[in-house]
């Protein structure tokens, strides 16, 4: 999946300016960036929710092939978890089998909630069922937009472990983004940074520190965001 001379703008407001960057099907990959940086905006480029540039967006699946967490995803808040995660199921086309971490999620965040209609839940608890939910789905690539938020840290590590074996057990794509860097030391994921309306840094979390000449993630972040180290581009 790669993104090549990717230009777009809101109106008057450019995003993106001649944007390079590949994406690598059997690993995680990790878009991060400032606010305001177009992370969002990227993945509703590849989902297709922006009319997709089709010269710049080349290997993506298309639109039913993809199944996308959306920041602020809303769904009928008079039914319960248990009533939504069935309307998933529904989805399905055939049953799908379930990752260990999967069912270590169900079992321990979403089971005690399963009769809880959505309105009850909290804002953490509303972002880990529609996070499970969309992981039970069957498709080609997973989209999540900023699936820790809100998210409180011991249930931060079970997300990633759930993402993580939708990669490395069902062999999924998958394509998130991030604010929480210290989470990205542990994660061996390809990191897609974006920044100045271009894709300034994509390679591993050491190749990032090693680049931005730091041991901190903190410092490498703040070097880049800023668009001022602009590699690894083809
Ligand atoms: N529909 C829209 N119309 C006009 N401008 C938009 C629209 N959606 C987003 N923007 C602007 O485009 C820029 C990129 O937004 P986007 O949501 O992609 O950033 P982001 O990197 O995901 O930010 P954050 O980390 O804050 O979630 C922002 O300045 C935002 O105000």
């Amino acid at each position: 999946m790669e993104i090549k001379h990717l230009n777009f703008s809101y109106k008057n407001k450019e995003i993106f300016a001649d944007f390079n960057a590949k994406f690598i099907a059997d690993q995680l990959n990790v878009i991060i960036g400032g606010n305001g940086a177009g992370k969002t905006t990227l993945l509703n480029l590849i989902y297709g929710f922006i009319d997709r540039p089709a010269t710049a967006m080349i290997d993506f699946p298309s639109m039913p092939n993809i199944i996308y967490k959306f920041q602020n995803m809303s769904f009928f808040d008079e039914l319960t978890v248990k009533q939504v995660i069935n309307f998933f199921k529904a989805m399905n086309d055939h049953t799908v089998t379930i990752t260990n971490a999967q069912t270590r999620f169900y079992n321990e965040i979403i089971k005690g909630l399963a009769n809880t209609k959505l309105r009850s839940l909290s804002g953490g608890e509303y972002q880990s069922v529609m996070v499970y939910c969309t992981s039970i789905m069957e498709r080609e690539l997973y989209l999540f937009d900023e699936p820790l938020s809100g998210i409180d840290s011991y249930i931060e590590n079970l997300i990633l472990d759930l993402i993580v074996s939708l990669v490395v057990e069902k062999k999924k794509k998958v394509i998130m983004t991030l604010h929480q860097l210290d989470k990205l030391d542990s994660m061996q994921a390809h990191i897609v940074f974006v920044g100045n309306k271009k894709c300034v840094f994509q390679g591993t979390y050491s190749e990032m520190l090693h680049i931005a000449d730091t041991d901190d993630i903190d410092i490498a972040f703040k070097k880049m965001r800023s668009g001022n180290i602009l590699l690894n581009q083809e």
